[in-house]
């Protein structure tokens, strides 16, 4: 047993905010330093009539390693709903164990991980478990995406208590400008700055034709 390549949990201040960007820029970026590197949707929520999930697809094009299913998305549920809802509809359970096992596999094959979790930190996985609870049962350091947009330091702010209240290290935050008539960005950027706990890893610019290659030119990578 190697030691387990370093990995990150990305979460965001919602759901269609640029979390999947984010990921796939940082996997870019990895892949500036480490050979063998891989993202993972442990539970994607909305599946094409084809059966494919738009943010796997985009994740497994930004990685250098291909793996199995089982390992980067082991929950691809069709309904376009909250996980616990889109699993029960689907008649199945969300199991962390079995996320948890699949992430360390991964972590064992790669250079580095970057993990994307469903909608925002605290959606809920089952009845009793949430995606706080997945990201502290993976034991990972967290990447929050900030969506900008009129809204999104409340929503900062409080995934920011919802992650320390969880025992979780905040690695940093990435912001995507994901609303391009935002009003004061750069007022909201300082704001941010000022009241996170974390370093900012870089602002993602607002983009015609996202491309993680390009938004990774943005990025740093967490210490
Ligand atoms: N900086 C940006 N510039 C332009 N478009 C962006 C930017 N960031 C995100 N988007 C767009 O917003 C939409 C949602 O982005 P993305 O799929 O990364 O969100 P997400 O948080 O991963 O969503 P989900 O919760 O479904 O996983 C996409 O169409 C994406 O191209
Ligand atoms: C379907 C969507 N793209 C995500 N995969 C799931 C978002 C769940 C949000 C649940 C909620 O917080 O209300
Ligand atoms: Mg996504």
């Amino acid at each position: 047993m190697t030691m387990p390549a370093p990995a990150w949990f990305v979460t965001g201040t919602d759901t269609e905010i640029g979390k999947t960007l984010a990921a796939c820029a940082l996997l870019h970026k990895l892949r500036e330093k480490y050979p063998r590197v891989v993202g993972a949707k442990p539970v994607a929520a909305g599946l094409a009539p084809d059966g494919t999930n738009d943010d796997v697809a985009r994740l497994r094009a930004a990685s250098s390693l291909q793996v199995a299913p089982a390992l980067d998305n082991p929950y691809a549920l069709p309904e376009p709903v909250s996980p616990h809802l889109a699993a029960r509809a689907a008649r199945t359970q969300i199991d962390l164990q079995t996320i948890d096992q699949a992430v360390q596999a991964l972590r064992q094959q790669a250079d580095a991980v970057v993990v994307e979790g469903v909608g925002g930190f605290l959606v809920p996985l089952s009845d009793t478990e949430d995606g706080g609870n997945l990201a502290h049962r993976l034991r990972l350091p967290v990447v929050l995406v900030v969506g900008l947009k009129l809204g999104c330091l409340n929503h900062a702010l409080l995934t920011q208590e919802a992650i320390a209240s969880r025992g979780l290290p905040l690695a940093g935050w990435i912001a995507s400008c994901v609303d391009p008539d935002m009003l004061r960005v750069d007022d909201n950027i300082a704001s941010l700055r000022a009241r996170m706990r974390a370093s900012c890893l870089g602002i993602i610019p607002h983009m015609s034709n996202p491309d993680p290659a390009l938004a990774a030119q943005h990025l740093e990578l967490p210490a």
